[in-house]
């Protein structure tokens, strides 16, 4: 868990976050979002003390950051950022090994630590293991970057924009497999972004951020349904239920039934998508498919409740 305490920021006159108080789950995602110098990579640095703040406190389960040096601090605590910084000179191996080595783990352990972790984030081993950074595409060394910052196994990661400079397929993958790796692993992390739609699929939570102050902490479809201010309501959008479909599965809203004759959709298609195909087929119902098994039918109501309490 990570605590900010009254957490505070200045350069001159201005504050770049102001007395900012606020607890970070453990083994939940929350999204750091806002507007652009909102004060989130600023509040990012302030946890691993990149950036060491002017007033307040850190708490890193329970014990306040300044306790720690910053060295042993940040090994603890995987850091992705959005220029992934790779090492140009080192294979990939031996830049996802850079923690494990400082930490003086031995070879085989580190060796085996590297591809269970290559293959965790979708990248064969034999391929990419002795590959330099120069010859992957931004999207596999964004790949590299997540193996590397898990690679010690830090309860804490936090990510600045880490899938900022991708185009839009490939964020796509890297999110939905980042996804899934958080699934599996429940790391405490905090993700920073400026995208909407990746805070409301990716986050548990979500701090939305406004002039170095919190506008709003809580789960995607409290700041949807429950926006705390007009500002919230603002920033979302007037599509903010239509994005949070975007973020889910169309087999979610999936109910038992027959869906003979009607147009077909694949499970793991999103439900916005799955919303465009009624629209384009004109047909307020869809069958859903798992691999080609029938797994029920889609309901323009099931979504359409999703949206009517915005
Ligand atoms: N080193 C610095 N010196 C002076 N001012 C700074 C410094 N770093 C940040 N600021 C100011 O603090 C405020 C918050 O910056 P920060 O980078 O945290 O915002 P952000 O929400 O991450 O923005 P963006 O989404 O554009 O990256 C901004 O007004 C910025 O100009």
């Amino acid at each position: 868990m990570i605590e900010l305490q009254h957490l505070e920021k200045r350069y001159g006159d201005t504050w770049a976050v102001r007395d900012l108080s606020l607890v970070f789950p453990e083994g939940e995602l929350t999204a750091l979002l806002g507007p652009s110098g909102c004060g989130k990579t600023t509040t990012l640095r302030m946890i691993n003390r990149l950036t060491e703040p002017s007033g307040g406190r850190v708490l890193l389960g329970g014990r306040d950051t300044r306790d720690f040096r910053p060295e042993d601090l940040r090994r603890g605590i995987g850091y992705v950022i959005q220029q992934i910084g790779l090492f140009p000179h080192l294979t990939v191996a031996q830049n996802v090994a850079t923690v494990p080595d400082l930490l003086g783990w031995d070879r085989r352990r580190t060796a085996r630590r590297v591809d269970e972790l290559l293959a965790l984030v979708g990248l064969d081993p034999p391929v990419y293991r002795a590959k330099r950074p120069g010859e992957l595409s931004g999207g596999q060394a964004q790949r590299v970057g997540v193996a590397r910052a898990l690679a010690a196994d830090p309860p804490v990661l936090l990510m600045d924009e880490p899938f900022g400079a991708l185009d839009p397929l490939a964020r796509d993958r890297l999110q939905e497999a980042f996804r899934g790796i958080q699934q599996r692993l429940r790391k405490t992390v905090v993700l920073v972004t400026h995208d909407i739609d990746e805070a409301l699929r990716l986050g548990d939570r979500v701090a939305l951020m406004r002039g170095g102050t919190l506008a709003q902490f809580g789960t995607p479809d409290d700041l949807i349904h429950r926006p705390a201010s007009l500002f919230v309501r603002q920033f979302l959008g007037e599509d903010a239920a239509l994005r949070q479909l975007a973020g889910r599965a169309a087999a979610e809203f999936v109910r038992p039934g027959d869906g003979a004759g009607l147009p077909t959709v694949e499970g793991t298609l999103d439900a916005r998508s799955a919303l465009g195909v009624m629209l384009r087929e004109g047909s307020d119902a869809l069958a859903v498919t798992q691999d080609g098994v029938p797994l029920g039918v889609l309901r323009w109501e099931a979504l359409q409740t999703q949206e009517a309490q915005v």
